[in-house]
């Protein structure tokens, strides 16, 4: 099936570049009508220019499509709309693309860096998507994207602003996808890697060639087909030919008896299982709270842990004058902290109730907005700020198409950037101190999504990002950044829910881990982390990664192979998912494809990943029991004549074996791999041996005994129209334990390559290709004649390969006579260089020729120091057999055999 959108109207903010536009030119190309919005604006959000839009609106009619161009902002989103109505007469698919970046560290960032990137991604979005809204719940049909970003999903340096902006997009998304539902509306979150403006400044060149908006683009198209209705409110990773699903993982979490045992010392002893993520799930909802508090209330008291404290500590908790703050506050001031009590209506209540057990507190009564004023109270009143504890918070809810501008400003300003503010003002004084605990609150209604919450959802799933990128930057000022989810009944929950469970929830019982998280106890590495809470419970939130699906570099993606692998796209195979926590996680495996893909063609994956497992498998275990019977067999088939006695006679007192008899051991030792599942179109007749490496660890080699092989697959390389297989046998004494051979050998499969990316040889492999010849005549020149039945003879060492024999086999394999094993060409050799030379320590060699047993061998050499250059010419043909072969001296042995 061809996706296509014909009739369909397809509305791409920041089209006029990048992805955008490459989004613009792929809906035009496939039938859709297509509203191109750009500002023209430069990257930083300046200048103005109507071009980006134009030119892009021109390329998509050029290409046969329909498309308009619209230059407003995104804050305009009203007028973007208008244009595909008053255009087109309807709008259909909304891609919310466009984006600023601002990046800088958190301690130099201005307002205005944060109100400029949240003026676009946030409200623009809320913006266009409002505009669209009414349009598709009436003509029940909408599909909307909204592009979130890995330092949205796991927070990034210098981006505390987009962080928070694109992890926004996350609890929007997943609310418009619940209230969207009934009318056909799909949204949801890509989170591309992609070179683009934006990315180009902070990736490297070399991975931005690779990351084209051409891996996004066709992930996209299947999550706005009209058909295609089955991904909803759900992340898609992508980049670079990976294509990953992201979920929310959450822990099974700790239980405690929810009573005045629950302190911050009892959740600090459970630590490890609200960090367990053994039995964790998967919610798209909050935890079902009234079975954990019949739990909690069963339990006997709770194990009391250590003991946590906060003497010397000055704490600043926002809306602390009632429900959570109050918890926050009097937990914290009966620990020993000093306390700064913000709330807007009325700290003074609790300051009052603190002090009256002797505890410090002061008031503030600053709105959150003016962060800069709540802190000063804290640094006037006790000179120093050390916890951060941002739990202002209001509530306006309303669905999304009735829900005013002013209801998404005022959630939006309190939560979020009431938070960025207190945080901002904190901060300075935190890293003066190297100290600082920074306890943002999020609320499952975001990291889930909420009906009737759009603008809380996506203000608190911002505050996420935000806490995420607050971690990295603060990590090395000691200061500690992390979010709680509380379900607790509050003045703000009393509206949703009914009062016997909102008397249940007591703040009190998500106050300890709150408290814990401001300590001085919790561990360093547990920053930038979601904790839910409430009524005894307390679990940790992340993100799950599906194994997703790699695709091939060397075909163009389309959106038709893209849906041919979604179910495997996201489909969370136990065993094959993934957690990342930081931005390089979730890039390396996006980078992994890059690497590995090259030109791999859609059916090359298989092959791929069984070599990988192959590879990775242990060695296999073998032995090899031999006597005097197969030595004199060995040293026979290498041409050993009678006159050689201490070679052919196992009386003699020299009876000794050809040191290349260490090629049997390592040939034919069981293999733990079959090449017929590692390659196509295996076929036992096309095998050669390619090259060989000897290695002979230890003198002498024993005339009897048994050998112990490890074999492994060292690798397989593709080659075009062949492929090569490298095996590595270690070969040891039974008897003394000692390592006497070691073997590396490469097998050429003919016609079987083509299924990965042509690779040279890897350097790990020893047998690399074999040096060449010095340019001066060889400095000695043997020549042997093997015999007719030298291949008949030497296949009794073990390698039976039909090719040596059969003649029907050596025909079908394209040789006109059964061909001489390579390792009987190769013991010749060895043999004759240690006659003339002496012992050797290794040998190697390439084999380049077939030779017909019968054939006359021309071994010429050359010695350097210790090492012999050969090369072995068959003298019937002049033609090699063996090239650049190598064998280095063993220098301890000075006897010649
Ligand atoms: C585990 C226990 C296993 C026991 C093994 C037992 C196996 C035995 O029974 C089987 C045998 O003994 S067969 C007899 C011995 N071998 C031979 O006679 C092979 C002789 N060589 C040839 O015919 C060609 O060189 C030939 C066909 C090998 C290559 O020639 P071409 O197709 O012309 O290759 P070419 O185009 O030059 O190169 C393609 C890429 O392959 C690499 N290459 C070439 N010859 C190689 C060789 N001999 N060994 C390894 N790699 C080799 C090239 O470098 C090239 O790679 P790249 O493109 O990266 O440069």
């Amino acid at each position: 099936m061809s996706l296509r959108y014909d009739g369909l109207v397809v509305v791409v903010t920041g089209a006029g570049s990048g992805l955008g536009r490459a989004y613009a030119e792929f809906f035009g190309s496939r039938g859709a009508k297509v509203v191109v919005n750009d500002l023209g604006s430069s990257l930083q959000g300046k200048g103005n220019s109507v071009k980006a839009a134009d030119v892009v609106v021109r390329e998509v009619i050029t290409n046969g499509g329909t498309a308009v161009a619209n230059y407003d902002s995104v804050e305009n989103g009203k007028s973007i709309i208008d244009t595909a109505i008053s255009n087109f007469g309807r709008v259909d698919i909304l891609i919310n693309n466009a984006g600023i970046l601002r990046d800088i560290s958190f301690k130099n960032m201005t307002d205005e860096d944060w109100d400029s990137v949240h003026a676009v991604h946030m409200r623009g979005v809320y913006k266009t998507t409002q505009a669209a809204w009414p349009y598709f719940r009436q003509q029940k049909f909408g599909r909307i994207i909204l592009t979130s970003s890995a330092a949205g999903l796991y927070g990034n340096f210098g981006q505390c602003n987009y962080s928070a902006a694109k992890s926004g997009m996350v609890g929007l998304g997943e609310t418009l996808a619940k209230e969207g539902v009934k009318y056909n509306i799909r949204t949801n979150i890509i989170a591309p890697v992609a070179a683009s403006r934006m990315t180009a400044t902070v990736l490297p060149p070399d991975l931005l060639r690779q990351l084209t908006p051409d891996w996004i683009v066709p992930v996209v198209a299947v999550l706005v087909h009209p058909d295609t209705s089955f991904e909803n409110g759900s992340v898609i990773e992508a980049g670079a030919g990976h294509v990953s699903k992201i979920r929310w993982e959450r822990s099974a979490g700790a239980i405690l008896r929810s009573d005045e045992t629950l302190t911050p010392g009892a959740v600090l002893a459970k630590w490890e299982d609200v960090n367990d993520f053994s039995n964790a799930e998967y919610p798209n909802t909050t935890a079902d709270l009234v079975g954990l508090l019949k739990h909690s209330q069963g339990l006997p008291p709770n194990d009391p842990g250590e003991s946590i404290r906060f003497d010397g500590r000055v704490a600043v908790v926002t809306g602390g004058g009632a429900g959570l703050g109050h918890a926050y506050s009097l937990g914290l001031a009966r620990l020993g902290a000093s306390v700064v009590v913000n709330d807007l209506s009325n700290p003074h209540t609790v300051v009052e109730e603190i002090r009256a057990f002797g505890g410090t507190a002061v008031p503030n009564q600053s709105s959150v907005e003016n962060g800069e004023e709540v802190i000063k109270t804290a640094i006037d009143s006790f000179g120093r700020v050390d916890i951060l504890i941002n739990n202002a918070g209001i509530l306006r809810d309303k669905s999304f198409q009735n829900m005013t501008d002013e209801m998404w400003d005022a959630v939006n300003n309190v939560h979020l950037r009431g938070t960025y503010k207190c945080a901002k003002a904190a901060y300075p004084y935190m890293r003066k101190q190297n100290y600082g605990r920074i306890i943002n609150t999020t609320s499952t209604s975001g990291t889930y999504g909420n009906y009737g919450q759009a603008n809380y959802a996506a203000a608190k799933t911002a505050i996420v990002g935000f806490s995420k990128a607050l971690a990295i930057e603060g990590r090395k000022s000691n200061i500690i950044v992390n979010c709680i989810s509380p379900s607790a009944g509050t003045n703000l929950t009393r509206g949703v829910l009914p009062e016997v469970v909102v008397q249940s929830r007591k703040p009190d019982y998500v106050a300890p881990i709150v408290l814990l998280l401001s300590s001085d106890k919790i561990p360093v590495d547990a920053s930038g982390q979601i904790f839910e809470a409430g009524c005894g419970w307390q679990a940790r939130t992340r993100l799950q990664r599906s194994d997703g699906y790699d695709f091939p570099h060397n075909t163009p993606l389309t959106p038709e192979m893209v849906l041919d692998k979604w179910s495997e796209i996201v489909s969370f195979t136990p065993g094959k998912t993934s957690s990342p926590e930081v931005i390089a996680d979730s890039r390396a495996r996006i980078l992994a494809n890059i690497k590995t893909s090259g030109d791999i063609p859609p059916s090359g994956r298989q092959w791929l990943d069984a070599i990988a497992k192959a590879r990775n498998a242990p060695a296999q275990r073998s032995s090899m029991t031999f006597t005097d019977k197969e030595v004199l067999l060995y040293n026979l088939s290498l041409g050993s004549t009678p006159s050689q006695l201490p070679l052919v006679f196992e009386k003699h007192p020299n009876f000794h074996v050809l040191p290349s008899f260490g090629v049997i051991p390592g040939t034919t030792a069981s293999r733990p791999f079959k090449l017929e599942d590692l390659v196509p179109n295996f076929d036992y007749k096309n095998m050669l041996h390619g090259e060989h490496l000897l290695e002979i660890r230890k003198y002498p080699i024993p005339t009897s005994g048994t050998f112990v092989s490890e074999c492994r697959l060292i690798d397989i390389l593709d080659k075009g129209k062949a492929s090569i297989a490298i095996i590595g046998t270690l070969t040891k004494d039974a008897a003394t334990g000692d390592e006497v051979f070691y073997n590396e050998l490469t097998l050429f499969l003919r016609g079987t390559g083509g299924f990965g990316r042509k690779t040279a040889r890897s350097e790990h492999s020893s047998t690399k290709s074999s040096s060449t010849s010095p340019s001066r005549k060889p400095d000695m020149i043997i020549e042997e004649k093997t015999s007719t039945g030298q291949a008949v003879l030497y296949r009794l060492n073990g390698d039976r390969n039909p090719l040596h024999i059969d003649p029907a086999v050596s025909s079908a394999g394209g040789f006109n006579n059964p061909i001489l094993h390579g390792l009987c060409t190769f013991g010749i050799a060895t043999k004759q260089i240690i006659l003339n030379y002496g012992p050797i320590k290794s040998i190697r060699a390439r084999f380049v020729g077939v030779v017909t047993p019968g054939e006359t061998l021309q071994i010429e050499s050359w010695k350097d120091g210790n090492d012999i250059t050969f090369q072995v010419r068959i003298a019937e043909s002049g033609k090699f057999c063996i090239a650049g072969g190598c064998a280095t001296l063993e220098q301890s042995l000075k006897t010649r055999l």
